[in-house]
């Protein structure tokens, strides 16, 4: 029981951990407006189950990294506020991780979207 209430508490965190990222990152609002039109343009064209199962794929993972490299920027932040060149390397690696993410992304849109909407 007391198990079942800490996993109920972590995943408490979990959730403030998603809230957190949206209220104070713009570009998590961009994200969530950007999984809003990705899944109504989704269900308009009737998308399938396994291009369903992509595109929620490909979401995830821009989700992930943004957060991840959000959560990078802020300890690094806390870490070293002045600059150094490894502040930078590592900030622009977990910026290049988000990158990756993005174009992927909009690879599989592309594959999914284009060829039902021409
Ligand atoms: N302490 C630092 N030392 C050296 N370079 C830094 C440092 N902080 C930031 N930079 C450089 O500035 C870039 C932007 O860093 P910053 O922390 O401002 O992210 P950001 O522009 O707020 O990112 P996002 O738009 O994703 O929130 C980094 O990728 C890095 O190249």
């Amino acid at each position: 029981m007391q198990t079942l209430r800490n996993r109920l508490r972590s995943f408490r965190f979990a959730f403030n951990g998603i809230l957190a990222f949206l209220r104070s990152e713009p570009n998590g609002r961009i994200h969530l407006v950007a999984t809003i039109a990705v899944v109504a343009l989704a269900s308009w064209l009737g998308c399938t189950l396994t291009e369903w199962a992509l595109l929620t794929f490909a979401m995830a993972l821009v989700w992930v990294t943004e957060m991840l490299n959000t959560a990078i920027e802020k300890t690094m932040d806390l870490l070293h506020p002045e600059r150094h060149s490894s502040v930078k390397w590592i900030k622009d690696v977990a910026a290049g991780a988000v990158l990756v993410a993005a174009l992927a992304a909009a690879v599989v849109g592309g594959l999914i979207f284009i060829p039902k909407l021409i």
